[in-house]
């Protein structure tokens, strides 16, 4: 208090964060803290203007004495004392941008998870709190990120023909992956050393994916063991386990051998779309001194000549010799079913399904992969035009670039089983367990709000159906319709297998 018994702005300035959020409206000086989680306009709104004078936001939207009524006694701490302002005050208090987790991080804190209200806000959150390094591992694609952005981009190619008039009150999300039953169709991609992201890593994944109705599934190099992954779900909460197959396969067969004990790891997906790890230059050019481990291989992450890549330092024990005649070699070394993780051309979706895998994942690794690879959902139509047979002889799943509830309802329509969801979960893992759960339910909201406005009722009913989407944008993209017959290349290629 001044000697006028007043506040100073000095004051009001220390309390700018949302645990201790003071407000000045109307020349008088407000302890909103208790009261921002309940303003229907959303916490953020007021985290905003914490330790400023949002007189101008305020006056916009409600009456002059709604905050007089609305606070108690000791929210209300008294008048400003106006001789205090300068005009470094008078420039903060001016809104020149919209509420959005980067202007609340003004505060250097990290924004509240209520504030994040799609999946990009998690990417951008862990983009400005996250450590760097582990940023630049996440973000990063190959080489000039062509295939990262047609991931994303070639989401937005296809277009929805809504139906109306249809009553959607009450719809229906749910699904079955692999033998798992969800809320919706979704699994957290595999992602490695996640607790670079956040200490509790792969158990938030695994514990907030079981709070929120879907599969988490670990990978290969995990910063913990399965064993203790698998202590973050119930015993029975199904789950997905990603093989790297190991140049030393012994090792790879002990592995198999040690998931065979766990009845509620539904699959094992393998992932063939990296025989070698290819250059992600963020990653590579961050060279930290901290090392990271992965847990089931005990790879240890380091730099050389070519940079400091954490996965590129901690996968060169990935065989690169794999190929489509070890898959009987891997049906000996699990009874649980395969799935093929990868796969990114028609011929490849008919080999999978001919050696009997119970499913593919079309994916270039969130173009971590070769870079030039198409995006993902232009793959998804390839196979529909060119061996539509695949969705309905084996799983066919699709990842890379999924950001939105509508986005999996458009791969559902083009005949998916479900989707894959990668960085923005491993972002999620910055805010433990109830980070992953929000983000997930985010897409949960906002896959039921597709629906809805689509005239779907229940996705079950429309996978595979075509007639709810416009793909002609996107079809420019894929490749001449093979000229050749299947079957005489089949018959010549399993010659050689
Ligand atoms: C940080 C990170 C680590 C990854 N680690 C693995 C891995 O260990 N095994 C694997 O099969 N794919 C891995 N991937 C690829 C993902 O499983 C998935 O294919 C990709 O992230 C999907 O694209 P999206 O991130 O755009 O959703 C990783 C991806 C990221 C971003």
């Amino acid at each position: 208090m001044t000697s006028t018994g007043r506040i100073p702005v000095s004051v009001v300035i220390q309390h700018s964060s949302p645990s201790d959020c003071w407000i000045v409206v109307n020349g008088k000086v407000y302890d909103l803290t208790k009261f921002a989680p309940n303003h229907p306009g959303g916490a953020h709104i007021i985290h905003k203007w914490a330790g400023r004078d949002g007189s101008s936001a305020y006056n916009d939207f409600h009456a002059a004495d709604l905050i007089e009524n609305e606070l108690s006694t000791e929210e209300k701490k008294g008048a400003l004392d106006e001789s205090t302002i300068d005009d470094a005050w008078r420039e903060s208090s001016q809104d020149k941008s919209s509420p959005s987790p980067q202007n609340i991080s003004n505060m250097n804190e990290k924004p509240p998870l209520s504030t994040l209200i799609n999946l990009h806000d998690f990417e951008e959150a862990f983009g400005r709190f996250g450590s760097q390094k582990a940023w630049a591992y996440t973000w990063a694609a190959s080489n000039d990120l062509i295939s990262l952005n047609l991931n994303k981009s070639w989401w937005s190619k296809i277009l929805f023909r809504p139906r109306i008039m249809r009553d959607v009150s009450a719809i229906n999300t749910k699904a079955t992956m692999l033998g798992a039953e969800v809320s919706m169709p979704v699994f957290i991609c595999p992602m490695g050393i996640a607790k670079t992201a956040g200490p509790e890593g792969e158990m938030a994944l695994g514990s907030g994916a079981a709070n929120a109705g879907i599969v988490h599934c670990m990978s290969t190099t995990a910063s913990f063991s399965a064993e203790e992954i698998l202590t973050s779900v119930p015993p029975t909460y199904p789950y997905f386990f990603q093989l790297y197959v190991d140049r030393t396969r012994s090792k790879t067969e002990a592995l198999l051998s040690r998931l065979e004990a766990f009845a509620n790891i539904k699959a094992i997906f393998v992932t063939v779309d990296l025989a070698v790890v290819s250059k992600r230059e963020a990653d590579e050019r961050l060279v930290v001194s901290e090392q990271v481990y992965t847990s089931s291989d005990g790879q240890v992450s380091g730099a050389d000549k070519k940079g400091a890549g954490l996965a590129r330092t901690t996968g060169n024990f990935i065989d690169w010799k794999l190929s489509w005649s070890d898959i009987p070699w891997l049906r000996r070394h699990t009874t649980k079913p395969l799935v093929i993780k990868g796969v990114q051309s028609a011929v490849d979706a008919k080999l999978a399904l001919e050696l009997g895998c119970a499913g593919i994942v079309v994916s270039n690794h969130g173009g971590r992969a070769l870079d030039g690879a198409p995006g993902t959902v232009g793959i998804l139509l390839e196979l529909r035009r060119d061996c539509p047979e695949v969705f309905d002889r084996m799983e066919v799943f699709v990842d890379g670039g999924v950001r939105r509830g509508s986005d999996i309802l458009q791969a559902v329509c083009l005949g998916a089983r479900g989707v894959g969801v990668g960085r923005p979960f491993q972002c999620s893992v910055m805010y433990g367990k109830e980070g992953v759960e929000h983000a997930a339910l985010l897409l949960q909201d906002e896959l039921e709000t597709a629906m809805r406005l689509c005239g779907v009722t229940d996705l079950g009913k429309v996978r595979g159906d075509l007639s709810y989407l416009n793909t002609v944008e996107l079809e420019r993209f894929l490749p001449p319709r093979p000229s050749w017959s299947w079957k005489s290349w089949f018959g010549a290629r399993q010659s050689k297998l």
